[in-house]
């Protein structure tokens, strides 16, 4: 882990629109992750929160409009270009290579990212340690509950050093207490190693608790953005989450 933090580039989005044959699934949406800082996305099911991340992580391209990593449009690169430029996801469903154990799984990452293995071995036994799940190496990816599995996605994403960290729903399923530690490590992950997280989760309390700036997508628009104060304020976000009628009905 690095002792002392470089500045580092934004990843934004500017006015990016992404169209489905005539649907758009995001429209003119514009946001920016800064590194050492957590962004919080949230929005109904549908919203265009995962096509973001896929924007975001080169899994799609932008219909219109601009990806860039400081200075350098990356919207045309390929999700491996931008994986070695230190943009990191998880994915809503782990994806672990079930057939590995632990240890296995983020060496292999290593290896792929371009480490030798004995290096690779190394670092990955660091950042479980760091995370706090060394005790988790042998274990077989396949047999981990739902929650070990998720913080070993982070974990392995955390291989190769990020600039910036997608997190897809990794809260789902988690109870509160569960919820709350990874409330921790999320903070700690910006704070300590100095990344730029993107948390996106249903679950807004989790979001509103650790994220110092919030984007509210709606139907592909970005209807509100702010800080805790801002986002529980705010009419619109409130509309998009139980309907424009629920003003009348009270
Ligand atoms: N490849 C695709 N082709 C066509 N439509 C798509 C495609 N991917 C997403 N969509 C549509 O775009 C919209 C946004 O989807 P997206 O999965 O980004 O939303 P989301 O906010 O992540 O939803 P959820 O919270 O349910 O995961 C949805 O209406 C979805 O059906």
């Amino acid at each position: 882990m690095p002792a002392s933090i470089p500045p580092q580039p934004a990843l934004e989005t500017r006015n990016v629109t992404v169209s489905f044959g005539g649907f758009n699934a995001l429209t003119d949406v514009t946001m920016t992750l800064s590194a050492g800082s957590v962004v919080g996305l949230i929005g109904p099911n549908g919203a265009g929160k995962t096509t973001l991340v896929n924007v975001l992580t080169g899994f799609q391209s932008p219909s219109s409009g601009e990806v860039l990593l400081g200075t350098e449009a990356v919207g045309a690169y390929s999700p491996f270009a931008l994986r070695r430029l230190g943009i990191a996801r998880t994915f809503q469903a782990g994806r672990l290579f079930a057939g590995l154990d632990v240890l296995d799984n983020l060496a292999v990452t290593g290896v792929g990212l371009g480490h030798r293995r004995r290096a690779a071995e190394d670092m990955a036994r660091q950042v479980l340690d760091w995370i706090g799940i060394r005790h988790l190496s042998d274990q077989p990816a396949a047999g981990l509950p739902y929650t070990d599995e998720r913080r070993v996605g982070i974990a392995r994403a955390l291989m190769g050093q990020p600039q910036f960290l997608l997190l897809d729903e990794p809260a789902a399923g988690m109870s509160e207490i569960e919820a709350e530690e990874l409330s921790q490590l999320i903070a700690r992950i910006a704070s300590d190693l100095g990344i730029g997280v993107l948390l996106i989760e249903h679950n807004v309390g989790l979001v509103l608790g650790v994220c110092e700036h919030v984007y509210v997508l709606d139907a592909g628009q970005v209807i509100e953005q702010g800080d805790r104060t801002a986002i529980l304020a705010s009419q619109a976000v409130r509309d998009a989450y139980l309907g424009p009628s629920h003003e009348e009905a009270a």
